[in-house]
């Protein structure tokens, strides 16, 4: 059967499968996600949401299914080529390279628009140089946008958690995205540096007009920011809506929001 996008779809997932030798980390995923909208990915440990966000960012292509970025089937795209068509993303782990500073760990965001050839850099200064201030620039407007002047020039490692998750975003957000991928922003945060970073997440749609995919377990945080929400049970679809309908949803309050599931705070 011939899958065709939304046209007001930025990503559109048709019927995605990914495994893992026998292991089936998702399949059948249907997922819309509309520009302008901050959409949350919810389901407990090994439900398969990293795997979705690496076959949508090329990572672990899928098997079967389709996947549209703004139209078009980007479907076992290289990584960088899609990081190419702005699409930037945080990962889970922190992924800061500790003995450089919060500024340098930023600066590493701008690779994808790095154009290096022999003759920029032989001739720096007439060719190089207009670039590398545009860069700076963009940095610059990055740090103050997240109000990280006061550690711009810290040794990264010298951070709290909750700082160091909003170098990451800033190092996401200097790629200038118009698609940004989260993976557990706020984890490890306590509910000061949480309120900010939904904050600062809010400010990125509403100011820079970003498209969100979001994974958080904090259920607080993603009922309050999200337009909408979509629950993974191993690797199946459980419940896709409004939050407020989702977390209502007796298939998910079962695998995800009952008693003695560990995440859903
Ligand atoms: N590279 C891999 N090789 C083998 N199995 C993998 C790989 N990546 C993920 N898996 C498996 O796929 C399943 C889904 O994992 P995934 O990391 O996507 O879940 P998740 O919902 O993101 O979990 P968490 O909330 O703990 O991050 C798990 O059973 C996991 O062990």
């Amino acid at each position: 059967m011939t899958v065709s996008p939304t046209p007001s779809a930025v990503l559109q997932c048709n019927g995605v499968e990914r495994r893992f030798g026998g292991l089936v980390a998702v399949t059948d995923v249907d997922l819309r996600i509309d520009r302008g909208e901050i959409f949350g990915l919810v389901g407990p440990n090994g439900s398969g949401k990293t795997t979705l966000v690496n076959a949508i960012t090329g990572f672990y292509p899928p098997q079967k299914g389709r996947i549209f970025l703004d139209g078009e089937d980007i479907t076992g795209m290289k990584p960088h080529l899609v990081a190419r068509r702005q699409v930037a993303r945080t990962f889970q782990n922190l992924a800061l390279f500790n003995g450089m500073s919060v500024l340098d760990n930023i600066l590493l965001g701008r690779h994808v628009h790095l154009q290096p050839s022999i003759s920029k850099t032989v001739l720096y200064w007439w060719l190089g140089q207009p670039q590398e201030i545009e860069h700076r620039r963009v940095c610059e407007e990055i740090i103050e946008f997240l109000q990280l002047q006061g550690v711009r020039d810290e040794p990264v490692e010298s951070l709290s958690i909750g700082l160091k998750k909003r170098v990451e975003l800033a190092r996401a957000l200097v790629a200038e995205p118009t698609f940004l991928i989260l993976d557990e922003p706020m984890a490890g945060m306590n509910q000061e540096e949480k309120e900010y970073m939904a904050r600062f997440v809010l400010d990125a749609r509403d100011e820079r007009g970003i498209t969100v995919l979001l994974i958080e377990h904090h259920m607080d945080v993603v009922t309050g920011i999200c337009d909408r929400i979509m629950a993974l049970n191993y690797g199946e679809v459980i419940g896709t809506g409004l939050p407020r309908d989702v977390v209502a949803n007796p298939r998910v309050i079962e695998a995800y929001l009952g008693k003695g599931h560990q995440h859903a705070a």
